[in-house]
């Protein structure tokens, strides 16, 4: 382990020598002995912090808990979370003009989707601090792992969604799980806001990805690609590209690379460079991105089949933004139809997606197009949820049943 200061004051608190620090201001906070979600002296968005950061000799075991050094408990409530496969997609590499790509593919976690990660490490704080109540707003995916976890750990579980934008295998989960659901008449940025009023006042314990837990969690996922990169090419990949909707995983990325810059894992320069897309209809980070300014302007409205990442708002685009700029990353933002062709390129190189992790295909597409990816690069795509996710978008996008009759020859017509 390497000791190193990430910045900010020496921690007033240590419980396993992790504390939160204002990424703002750089004050430090207990992180047990209350419960905050934002830095209580100047608002800013707060990070977990650690008196070590651990090398990758120090892990052990599979999954998140796996990461157990670098997270802040050494087990938590788990349904066998990460350890997902890094895919060859040989389809993809041959069309498009880089060294390699591979698929980081998070839809083989338990509910489909990345958010386990983050439920795994948010909900065992949350029994850290003993709240009751566990809530989100979500566009589907964090819903169904918050649902699923919470009920593992038997904490009662409250989402809102945006009524009619949530694909139907997310809410499906969130149902039998037994979550309490609540269809807001608004979109995603409006359910933020009512679901964190609700925490402020004490009524829920919030767990989106402004829960800088969550992103503890949501660190392991650079762990994982670092590690089985390196065991394939012997070296980091040189770029990330990912989907984006509040930036979450773009910011857990970076603080997983600044982590191992400070273990000595890593020199700064080597840094991959994080990548985010998103959808032409949703797109304020890229547009953040493109204008070189510090934050993000708020869409009132927005749209996309992509309905993961249908959010105007991206919560963590303060930590996200440095990450995009200090590893020499970008944004670009992607059409509707060029996501659907990348979700059928990756459903025919064996990788079933739902429409928003197909984003991140489409984005390298069209960097590439643009020349601002260079042919030499080994890449690598997030791909953030299982095809299953939403059957609606993916029958949309596959091929249509042909109806037959009830005999051979009605078969053997049609083929
Ligand atoms: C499938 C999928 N992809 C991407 C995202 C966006 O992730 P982030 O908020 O970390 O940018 C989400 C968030 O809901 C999601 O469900």
């Amino acid at each position: 382990m390497a000791a190193l200061d990430l910045g900010g004051e020496t921690p007033s608190v240590a419980d396993r020598g992790v504390w939160l620090a204002c990424i703002e201001c750089g004050e430090t906070h207990a992180p047990f002995d209350d419960v905050i979600y934002r830095c209580p002296d100047c608002d800013g968005l707060l990070e977990a912090r650690y008196d070590e950061y651990p090398t990758f000799e120090d892990f052990e075991g599979r999954g998140v808990w796996r990461y157990a050094d670098s997270l802040p408990f050494p087990e938590g409530v788990s349904i066998e979370e990460g350890d997902t496969p890094l895919y060859s997609v040989p389809g993809i590499e041959a069309a498009v003009d880089v060294e390699s790509v591979r698929v980081k593919h998070e839809g083989a976690n338990p509910t489909g989707a990345f958010k386990d990660r983050g439920m795994t490490v948010g909900v065992r704080v949350a029994q850290e601090l003993g709240v009751g109540r566990l809530a989100c707003a979500s566009t589907g995916n964090t819903s169904a792992a918050l649902a699923c976890y919470g009920a593992r750990a038997d904490l009662d579980v409250l989402v809102l969604l945006p009524a009619g934008k949530v694909a139907a295998g997310k809410v499906a989960q969130a149902s039998l799980h037994g979550a309490k659901i609540l269809e807001v008449d608004g979109n995603f940025d409006a359910c933020l806001d009512i679901v964190a009023e609700l925490a402020t006042r004490g009524d829920a314990y919030l767990l989106n990805s402004i829960n800088p837990f969550r992103l503890e969690g949501q660190k392991t996922i650079g762990l994982e690609i670092l590690e089985a990169h390196r065991e394939e090419h012997g070296e980091w990949p040189d770029r990330v590209v990912l989907p984006v909707g509040n930036a979450g995983n773009t910011a857990a990325l970076y603080k997983c690379f600044r982590e191992l810059v400070a273990a000595g894992e890593m020199r700064e320069d080597e840094m991959p460079a994080l990548t985010g897309v998103q959808a032409a209809g949703a797109a304020p980070m890229v547009e953040a991105v493109r204008e070189g300014r510090d934050e993000v302007r708020r869409w009132d409205e927005v749209e996309t089949i992509a309905t993961a990442i249908r959010i105007g708002m991206p919560v963590n685009a303060p930590k996200a933004l440095p990450g995009i700029r200090a590893t020499g990353g970008t944004a670009v933002a992607v059409e509707d139809e060029e996501i659907t062709q990348a979700q059928r390129d990756l459903a025919r190189d064996g990788v079933g997606v739902e429409p928003a992790s197909a984003a991140s295909v489409a984005g390298l597409r069209k960097l590439v197009d643009d020349g601002e990816i260079e042919s030499d690069e080994r890449v690598v795509c997030l791909t953030t949820g299982h095809l299953l996710k939403d059957p609606d978008a993916a029958a949309a996008a596959g091929s249509e049943p042909i109806p037959v009759p009830n005999d051979v020859d009605g078969v053997l017509d049609a083929i």
